[in-house]
Protein backbone atom coordinates (compact mmCIF):
# COMPACT_ATOMS: atom_id res chain seq x y z
CA UNK A 1 0.00 0.00 0.00
CA UNK A 2 1.02 3.60 -1.03
CA UNK A 3 2.98 6.05 1.78
CA UNK A 4 0.69 8.57 2.71
CA UNK A 5 1.99 9.98 6.09
CA UNK A 6 5.66 10.47 7.11
CA UNK A 7 7.04 11.85 10.22
CA UNK A 8 10.40 13.01 10.61
CA UNK A 9 12.74 13.68 13.62
CA UNK A 10 9.50 15.82 15.23
CA UNK A 11 10.62 17.96 18.45
CA UNK A 12 8.05 19.92 20.10
CA UNK A 13 8.51 21.51 23.75
CA UNK A 14 6.02 23.15 25.81
CA UNK A 15 8.00 25.87 28.17
CA UNK A 16 10.52 23.53 29.30
CA UNK A 17 8.40 20.30 28.75
CA UNK A 18 9.48 18.31 25.49
CA UNK A 19 6.60 16.75 24.23
CA UNK A 20 8.52 15.00 21.30
CA UNK A 21 12.08 14.59 21.24
CA UNK A 22 12.96 13.00 17.84
CA UNK A 23 9.48 10.91 16.85
CA UNK A 24 9.14 9.51 13.61
CA UNK A 25 6.40 7.52 12.46
CA UNK A 26 5.07 6.19 8.49
CA UNK A 27 1.29 5.34 7.67
CA UNK A 28 0.49 3.81 4.53
CA UNK A 29 -2.86 3.97 3.38
CA UNK A 30 -5.16 0.69 4.61
CA UNK A 31 -3.14 0.84 7.64
CA UNK A 32 -4.31 1.04 11.03
CA UNK A 33 -1.83 1.63 13.38
CA UNK A 34 -2.38 1.96 17.54
CA UNK A 35 -0.28 4.55 19.23
CA UNK A 36 0.70 3.75 23.16
CA UNK A 37 2.45 4.54 25.73
CA UNK A 38 2.00 6.04 29.19
CA UNK A 39 0.35 9.05 30.09
CA UNK A 40 2.32 12.50 28.96
CA UNK A 41 4.41 10.65 26.91
CA UNK A 42 3.22 12.58 23.45
CA UNK A 43 0.66 10.45 21.74
CA UNK A 44 -1.74 13.23 21.40
CA UNK A 45 1.52 16.29 20.24
CA UNK A 46 2.61 13.38 17.80
CA UNK A 47 -1.08 13.04 16.28
CA UNK A 48 -1.78 16.62 16.27
CA UNK A 49 1.79 17.49 14.61
CA UNK A 50 0.58 14.64 12.06
CA UNK A 51 -2.95 16.31 11.34
CA UNK A 52 -1.58 19.48 11.08
CA UNK A 53 -2.94 21.25 14.05
CA UNK A 54 0.01 21.91 15.91
CA UNK A 55 3.23 22.99 14.47
CA UNK A 56 6.40 21.16 15.54
CA UNK A 57 9.41 22.89 17.07
CA UNK A 58 11.62 20.87 14.20
CA UNK A 59 11.00 17.63 12.16
CA UNK A 60 8.74 17.46 8.95
CA UNK A 61 5.53 16.03 8.36
CA UNK A 62 4.75 14.89 4.84
CA UNK A 63 1.42 14.24 3.45
CA UNK A 64 1.69 12.65 0.19
CA UNK A 65 3.78 15.19 -1.64
CA UNK A 66 2.65 18.27 0.69
CA UNK A 67 4.67 19.15 3.20
CA UNK A 68 2.41 19.87 5.62
CA UNK A 69 5.23 21.51 8.07
CA UNK A 70 5.56 24.18 6.07
CA UNK A 71 2.04 24.32 4.70
CA UNK A 72 0.17 27.70 5.22
CA UNK A 73 -2.65 27.95 7.85
CA UNK A 74 -5.17 27.69 4.79
CA UNK A 75 -3.55 25.00 3.06
CA UNK A 76 -3.24 23.18 6.01
CA UNK A 77 -7.02 23.75 7.05
CA UNK A 78 -8.06 22.26 3.51
CA UNK A 79 -5.66 19.31 4.48
CA UNK A 80 -7.71 19.04 7.43
CA UNK A 81 -11.06 19.50 6.30
CA UNK A 82 -10.71 17.17 2.64
CA UNK A 83 -8.49 15.04 3.53
CA UNK A 84 -8.35 13.88 7.56
CA UNK A 85 -11.47 12.96 9.78
CA UNK A 86 -10.61 13.78 13.32
CA UNK A 87 -12.61 12.05 16.65
CA UNK A 88 -11.55 13.30 19.83
CA UNK A 89 -12.18 12.48 23.11
CA UNK A 90 -13.79 15.87 24.43
CA UNK A 91 -15.71 18.88 23.29
CA UNK A 92 -16.35 17.61 19.61
CA UNK A 93 -19.56 18.19 18.75
CA UNK A 94 -21.38 21.18 17.98
CA UNK A 95 -24.05 21.41 21.25
CA UNK A 96 -26.69 23.90 19.15
CA UNK A 97 -27.08 21.36 16.57
CA UNK A 98 -28.98 18.30 16.20
CA UNK A 99 -26.61 14.85 15.98
CA UNK A 100 -27.67 14.74 11.98
CA UNK A 101 -26.85 18.08 11.84
CA UNK A 102 -23.25 17.59 13.60
CA UNK A 103 -22.71 14.65 11.28
CA UNK A 104 -23.63 16.75 8.33
CA UNK A 105 -21.55 19.71 9.21
CA UNK A 106 -18.13 18.52 7.57
CA UNK A 107 -19.94 17.99 4.20
CA UNK A 108 -22.02 21.01 4.67
CA UNK A 109 -18.68 23.29 5.01
CA UNK A 110 -17.08 21.56 1.42
CA UNK A 111 -20.75 23.15 0.06
CA UNK A 112 -22.90 19.92 0.11
CA UNK A 113 -26.51 20.75 -0.26
CA UNK A 114 -28.41 20.56 3.22
CA UNK A 115 -30.61 17.91 1.91
CA UNK A 116 -27.94 15.50 0.43
CA UNK A 117 -25.65 16.04 3.53
CA UNK A 118 -28.40 14.85 6.23
CA UNK A 119 -28.91 11.85 3.95
CA UNK A 120 -25.44 11.03 3.58
CA UNK A 121 -25.03 11.97 7.43
CA UNK A 122 -28.14 9.88 8.60
CA UNK A 123 -26.51 6.55 6.67
CA UNK A 124 -23.77 7.11 9.15
CA UNK A 125 -25.66 7.34 11.61
CA UNK A 126 -27.58 3.87 11.53
CA UNK A 127 -24.05 2.02 10.62
CA UNK A 128 -23.07 3.28 14.25
CA UNK A 129 -26.86 2.63 15.60
CA UNK A 130 -27.59 6.07 16.75
CA UNK A 131 -30.14 6.67 13.84
CA UNK A 132 -32.89 7.41 16.80
CA UNK A 133 -30.59 9.91 18.06
CA UNK A 134 -30.86 12.00 14.66
CA UNK A 135 -33.09 14.82 15.59
CA UNK A 136 -31.57 15.61 19.37
CA UNK A 137 -28.94 17.43 20.56
CA UNK A 138 -25.86 16.15 21.87
CA UNK A 139 -26.33 17.07 25.61
CA UNK A 140 -29.43 14.89 25.46
CA UNK A 141 -27.97 11.97 24.45
CA UNK A 142 -25.21 9.36 26.30
CA UNK A 143 -21.63 9.94 26.35
CA UNK A 144 -20.98 6.21 24.52
CA UNK A 145 -23.78 7.65 22.33
CA UNK A 146 -22.15 11.23 21.34
CA UNK A 147 -18.56 8.89 20.72
CA UNK A 148 -20.62 6.93 18.08
CA UNK A 149 -21.88 10.19 16.54
CA UNK A 150 -18.58 11.58 16.58
CA UNK A 151 -17.10 9.11 14.86
CA UNK A 152 -20.45 9.00 11.85
CA UNK A 153 -18.86 12.58 11.80
CA UNK A 154 -15.15 11.66 11.03
CA UNK A 155 -16.12 9.05 8.42
CA UNK A 156 -19.01 10.67 6.62
CA UNK A 157 -16.53 12.56 4.14
CA UNK A 158 -15.01 9.05 3.45
CA UNK A 159 -11.23 11.11 4.56
CA UNK A 160 -8.18 9.18 3.27
CA UNK A 161 -6.97 9.65 7.43
CA UNK A 162 -8.91 9.44 10.66
CA UNK A 163 -7.22 10.34 13.41
CA UNK A 164 -9.04 8.91 16.55
CA UNK A 165 -8.14 9.83 20.23
CA UNK A 166 -9.29 6.81 22.21
CA UNK A 167 -12.28 6.65 19.84
CA UNK A 168 -13.74 3.52 22.00
CA UNK A 169 -12.98 5.40 25.73
CA UNK A 170 -16.64 5.95 26.35
CA UNK A 171 -18.29 2.90 24.60
CA UNK A 172 -19.09 -0.50 26.05
CA UNK A 173 -17.00 -3.51 24.31
CA UNK A 174 -19.77 -4.60 22.36
CA UNK A 175 -19.87 -0.61 20.97
CA UNK A 176 -16.22 -0.52 21.18
CA UNK A 177 -15.97 -3.48 18.81
CA UNK A 178 -18.38 -2.14 16.31
CA UNK A 179 -15.97 1.05 15.79
CA UNK A 180 -12.96 -0.65 15.46
CA UNK A 181 -14.73 -3.23 12.56
CA UNK A 182 -15.78 -0.08 10.80
CA UNK A 183 -12.67 1.49 10.57
CA UNK A 184 -11.25 -1.94 9.57
CA UNK A 185 -14.04 -1.90 6.53
CA UNK A 186 -13.16 1.98 5.92
CA UNK A 187 -9.32 0.47 5.68
CA UNK A 188 -10.10 -2.52 3.52
CA UNK A 189 -12.73 -1.46 1.43
CA UNK A 190 -11.54 2.54 0.62
CA UNK A 191 -7.89 2.30 1.54
CA UNK A 192 -8.77 4.55 4.65
CA UNK A 193 -5.58 5.11 6.87
CA UNK A 194 -6.39 5.14 10.91
CA UNK A 195 -3.69 6.34 13.13
CA UNK A 196 -5.76 5.76 16.68
CA UNK A 197 -4.41 6.33 20.23
CA UNK A 198 -5.89 3.64 22.68
CA UNK A 199 -4.77 2.57 26.13
CA UNK A 200 -6.98 -1.04 25.77
CA UNK A 201 -5.07 -4.04 24.60
CA UNK A 202 -8.12 -5.39 22.99
CA UNK A 203 -9.10 -1.95 20.57
CA UNK A 204 -4.66 -2.19 19.52
CA UNK A 205 -5.55 -5.96 18.62
CA UNK A 206 -7.51 -4.44 15.71
CA UNK A 207 -4.72 -2.93 14.17
CA UNK A 208 -2.06 -3.48 11.75
CA UNK A 209 1.02 -2.36 13.78
CA UNK A 210 1.36 -1.17 17.32
CA UNK A 211 3.95 1.80 18.48
CA UNK A 212 4.64 2.74 21.48
CA UNK A 213 5.34 6.04 22.26
CA UNK A 214 8.05 6.88 25.69
CA UNK A 215 9.66 9.99 26.15
CA UNK A 216 8.61 12.12 23.27
CA UNK A 217 9.56 9.27 20.42
CA UNK A 218 8.57 5.75 19.73
CA UNK A 219 10.69 2.70 21.30
CA UNK A 220 9.17 -0.24 20.11
CA UNK A 221 7.14 -0.85 17.29
CA UNK A 222 5.38 -4.59 16.96
CA UNK A 223 3.73 -5.80 13.55
CA UNK A 224 1.27 -8.09 12.69
CA UNK A 225 1.12 -7.23 8.76
N1 LIG B 1 -0.74 22.73 24.96
C1 LIG B 1 0.15 22.32 25.85
N2 LIG B 1 0.72 23.19 26.71
C2 LIG B 1 1.63 22.79 27.61
N3 LIG B 1 2.04 21.50 27.77
C3 LIG B 1 1.49 20.59 26.95
C4 LIG B 1 0.51 20.94 25.96
N4 LIG B 1 0.16 19.81 25.30
C5 LIG B 1 0.86 18.81 25.85
N5 LIG B 1 1.67 19.26 26.83
C6 LIG B 1 2.60 18.46 27.64
O1 LIG B 1 3.39 17.68 26.75
C7 LIG B 1 3.55 16.34 27.24
C8 LIG B 1 2.96 15.35 26.24
O2 LIG B 1 1.54 15.53 26.22
P1 LIG B 1 0.57 14.65 25.33
O3 LIG B 1 -0.81 15.18 25.54
O4 LIG B 1 1.09 14.60 23.94
O5 LIG B 1 0.71 13.21 26.00
P2 LIG B 1 -0.19 11.91 25.86
O6 LIG B 1 0.74 10.76 25.73
O7 LIG B 1 -1.19 12.11 24.78
O8 LIG B 1 -0.93 11.87 27.29
P3 LIG B 1 -2.34 11.21 27.73
O9 LIG B 1 -2.24 9.75 27.49
O10 LIG B 1 -2.39 11.55 29.19
O11 LIG B 1 -3.41 11.89 26.92
C9 LIG B 1 2.88 16.32 28.61
O12 LIG B 1 3.86 16.54 29.60
C10 LIG B 1 1.90 17.46 28.54
O13 LIG B 1 1.66 17.99 29.83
Amino acid sequence: MSLLLSARDLRKTYGSTVALNGADLDVSAGEIVAVMGPSGSGKSTLMHCLAGIVRPDSGRVLYRDLDVTAASDSERSALRRGEFGFVFQFGQLVPELTCVENVALPLRMEGVKREEAERRAQSWLERLDVADMARKRPGRISGGQGQRVAVARALVTEPRVVFADEPTGALDSLNGEMVMRLFTHCAEEFGTAVVLVTHEPSVAAYSHREVVVRDGSIRTTAGTL
